[in-house]
């Protein structure tokens, strides 16, 4: 069986971060493993506390990962800090790590920020380098490429950007568009569009987590980066359409939709 790493946050609601990760791993067919950067206490309303992980115990949970069960993908997601980013950074290089997915979450769906601005340096300069592909939505990719995103030329452009910036492939997602939910994927000086139709429903917490988890996967099973953000979208889409609703905000997807 192959397998893949998650290094992200925990969700107490269950909804993105490891829980989502680890949800979305099993139903694509790969075995899952985590290292957890910090606790939140959250819901499908808000972020109600934070508690860190120090780097030296970040550090031993991957090496535990690595030295016994190596992963054939990782994907890294919510790291609130410049020394989280640069223990994760300096273990994926010891071990050669491969197939890296780095989403690089900033604002959890209900609005509270999850890093630093000091740490969003360090994401850039330390992670995306090593990334086989980085994963932004719109708010984020505007960071990233230091542009204003308003149309579909203007993701091409700011992916683009931050591909020939970070050496790494970019996915810009349309989940924050208005009319559509269309993703362009930029690897190698090409893009390819997935298109999506928006699905009315305003349950997507952890959508972010749930697509760079199934894209993880999918790599860790030896699809190419195209194939595997292809059937990760088809996931996404189906996860969204079973119209799961869930806690008073905005609530969880069903992972599970199809078993
Ligand atoms: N209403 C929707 N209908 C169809 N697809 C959607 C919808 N919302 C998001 N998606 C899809 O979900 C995936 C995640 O995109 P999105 O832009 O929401 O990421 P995100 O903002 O990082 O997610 P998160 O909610 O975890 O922060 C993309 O494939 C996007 O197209
Ligand atoms: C631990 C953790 N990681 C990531 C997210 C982003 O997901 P979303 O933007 O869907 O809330 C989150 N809310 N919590």
């Amino acid at each position: 069986m192959k397998t893949a790493l998650t290094i992200a946050g925990s969700d107490s609601s269950g909804g993105a971060g490891i829980q989502a990760d680890i949800k979305t791993m099993i139903t694509n067919g790969v075995y899952a493993m985590s290292a957890i950067t910090a606790l939140t206490a959250q819901n499908t309303v808000g972020v109600q506390g934070v508690l860190e992980v120090t780097p030296d115990f970040l550090a031993m949970q991957i090496d535990s990962v690595f030295n016994d069960i190596r992963p054939d993908a990782v994907k890294i997601g919510m790291v609130s800090s410049t020394e989280l980013i640069s223990t994760i950074a300096d273990k994926l290089i010891h071990y050669k790590a491969e197939n890296i997915v780095v989403d690089p979450v900033m604002v959890a769906t209900s609005g509270s920020k999850l890093i630093t601005d000091d740490a969003i340096s360090a994401l850039k300069e330390k992670l995306l380098p090593l990334a086989t592909v980085v994963t932004p939505n719109i708010p984020e990719a505007e960071v990233l490429s230091s542009m204003k995103i308003e149309s579909a030329a203007d993701m091409i452009k700011a992916a683009e950007m931050i591909s020939k910036a970070y050496n790494c492939a970019v996915l810009c997602k349309g989940g924050h568009n208005m009319n559509d939910a269309n993703d362009l994927l930029y690897s190698s000086g090409e893009y390819r569009w997935f298109y999506g139709k928006r699905i009315g429903n305003s349950n997507t917490h952890g959508t972010g987590c749930t697509l760079s988890s199934a894209i993880a996967s999918n790599l860790a099973k030896g699809e190419d980066l195209s194939i595997s953000v292809e059937k990760a979208k088809n996931y996404i889409s189906a996860a969204l359409s079973d119209m799961l609703d869930l806690g008073a905000g905005s609530g969880p997807l069903n992972h599970a939709f199809d078993l």
